[in-house]
């Protein structure tokens, strides 16, 4: 992760609670350049965007591949809410941008928004309020329904979807719960049924959707949903538009099928003139379940503490696109990072050919952590070589698999008299190469195996790797023939599997060896292979 130096643009896109960006504009260890500029198109965006650092937006803005290529200096995206559907997590993932969201800020406000859109529309309050101030005192046409000992169905049962369980038992209803991670002890825990979606649509008379908008829930609740619900149901919908199919939910209302719908959002935001609109039994806000005072300052709160973390730790709190792991975790393995990276770095060089598979083996100590980010340590590693392309943290094991490396990781307890040893194998269509590094107390980090060798060598500088079959003069001819072309040699190692047998010397130089120098010496009796690595 990069850690800036110089002043850091930080755009934000979409209205923003003052309050909740304080923590930027009053953080004095960082030098940030704080941009407002909100209600842009797409084109202005992007012709303002080339020197950003930091884009901060909320549902408004679409940060598309467009606008993140454009965004050549862009190393972390704010989400300032839940949702991430606006923006192109592929996109970002490849360009080793982190996104971030603020996953807790606006949960009680969605969720009590989504009761008030419930109640409303039981009670056809926005319909009667309407018609009151259009001059009538109307009292036939607005009879509702209870919302007691009826059954609320919850499709997505997550943060949102939990609080929403939990107002309508306050409500004395019965909850049913869908949710692929629910399970029957958690559901009995909240006091709510677990079902599945086909159960809700057949048994509820109130359904509401809290999903995130993923390609599995576009449409999830469609004619067919319809076809099995309940004559009269009433859904809500205040998670993403789409969940709930608009046209079939606007032919099941005029069928007479659905009695009424809430809904907050919609495909196309702002949804002005949408037809669903004009259906007296559709009542609706505009994207409003976000928007109080404090969930709009606690979400920005969360992205703007994110921001400043990064930027001074390298670390986030809630990142959308790499795992998640907490600082401690992170501080166990912090001091591999550095050898990870090196014995990708050393392997990709020994081996001439397009690696296939990546085998990172984890013994001892090490074994017992966290290791994935060890992992994209040692793949970016294996980049080191690829000019031009940037790999951290975020896009390591994305840039890897979309080139077809297969990654396995393996952990073992015994390390064969070492604390920690981490052992990187790369197979290509030909080759197998292995090397493995430790951390040696108050001597840092050694590479103590080649290819099964035994070694001990610092894994820096410039480093002979030298395949030769073992026999006499072998390594006297070779040390004279650097000589002759004046590289010093300062340490050298030699594993051999048996006396005459393959052996592996690794020697580390002094100067940088030519390409002409490598040629020079590969030519002698007995030595099968000479590369320089560089690291
Ligand atoms: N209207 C608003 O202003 C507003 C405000 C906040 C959030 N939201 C929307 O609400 C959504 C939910 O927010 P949350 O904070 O509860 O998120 P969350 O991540 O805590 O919960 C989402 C739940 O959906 C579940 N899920 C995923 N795929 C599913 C599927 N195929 N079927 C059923 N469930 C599935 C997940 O397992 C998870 O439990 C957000 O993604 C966002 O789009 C809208
Ligand atoms: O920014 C908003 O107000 C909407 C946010 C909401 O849709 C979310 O997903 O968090």
């Amino acid at each position: 992760m990069t850690v800036a130096t110089k002043a850091i643009n930080v755009f934000i896109a979409d209205p923003l609670s003052e309050d909740g960006i304080a923590p930027l504009r009053q953080q004095t260890g960082l030098d940030l350049n704080i941009i407002v500029d909100t209600g842009l198109t797409q084109d202005e965006l992007i012709s303002k965007i080339a020197d950003v650092d930091v884009l901060l937006v909320r549902s408004q803005t679409t940060v598309n591949r467009e606008v993140i290529q454009a965004a050549t200096n862009l190393k972390l995206i704010g989400r300032a809410g839940v949702g991430v559907d606006n923006i192109d997590l592929t996109a970002a993932t490849e360009r080793g941008i982190i996104v971030v969201n603020a996953p807790d800020g606006n949960t009680n406000s969605a969720a009590e928004h989504t009761i008030a859109m419930m109640t409303s529309l039981a009670r056809h309050i926005p319909q009667a309020f309407n018609t009151l101030q259009n001059g009538k005192w109307d009292r036939k046409s607005y009879v509702g329904v209870e919302l007691k000992n009826k059954t609320l169905g919850v499709v997505g049962f997550g943060r949102i979807g939990v609080e929403v369980a939990y107002r309508a038992k306050g409500s004395r209803m019965n909850v049913l719960a869908y949710d692929p991670f629910l399970t029957e002890e958690r559901a009995q825990e909240l006091g709510v049924t677990k079902a599945t979606v086909d159960e809700i649509c057949e048994q509820a008379d109130f359904i509401t959707v809290h999903t995130p908008l993923l390609p599995e829930t576009r449409n999830m609740i469609n004619k067919d949903k319809f076809a099995i619900m309940k004559d009269g149901v009433r859904v809500i919908n205040c998670a993403r538009g789409g969940i709930i199919n608009e046209d079939d939910l606007y032919d099941a209302i005029v069928a007479g099928k659905v009695a009424g719908a809430a809904l907050d959002v919609f495909i196309e935001e702002p949804a002005v003139g949408h037809k669903l609109l004009t259906l007296p039994q559709v009542i609706a806000t505009p994207h409003l379940g976000a928007s109080t005072i404090e969930a709009q300052e606690s979400v920005a709160v969360d992205v703007s503490n994110d921001i400043i973390k990064f930027f001074n730790t390298g670390t986030v709190t809630s990142p959308v696109n790499m795992p998640s792991i907490p600082k401690e975790k992170l501080a166990q393995v912090e001091p591999f990072f550095a050898l990870a990276e090196q014995l990708g770095k050393f392997l990709i060089q020994v081996t001439g050919e397009a690696v296939k598979e990546l085998n990172v083996s984890y013994a001892g100590e090490v074994a017992n952590y966290d290791v994935r980010p060890l992992t994209a340590n040692a793949i970016k590693g294996l980049f080191s070589t690829k000019q031009g392309t940037h790999v951290n943290d975020v896009n390591a094991r994305y840039l890897a698999e979309q080139i077809g490396i297969q990654i396995n990781e393996h952990k073992t307890t015994t390390a064969k008299g070492f604390t920690s040893l981490i052992t990187i194998e790369v197979k290509t269509e030909n080759e197998t190469h292995t090397v493995s590094g430790t951390l040696l107390n108050g001597l840092g980090a050694r590479i103590v195996k080649v290819e099964g060798f035994g070694v001990d060598v610092k894994p820096e500088g410039t480093i002979l790797y030298v395949k030769n079959t073992d026999k006499p003069g072998a390594i006297g001819r070779l040390a004279t023939k650097l000589a002759e072309k004046e590289i010093n040699i300062a340490t050298m190692q030699v594993g051999r599997s048996e006396v005459g047998g393959q052996a592996v010397m690794l020697l580390s130089v002094d100067n940088a060896v030519a390409t002409e120098d490598i040629a020079y010496v590969t030519e002698l009796e007995n030595i099968d292979e000479v590369k320089a690595i560089n690291l």
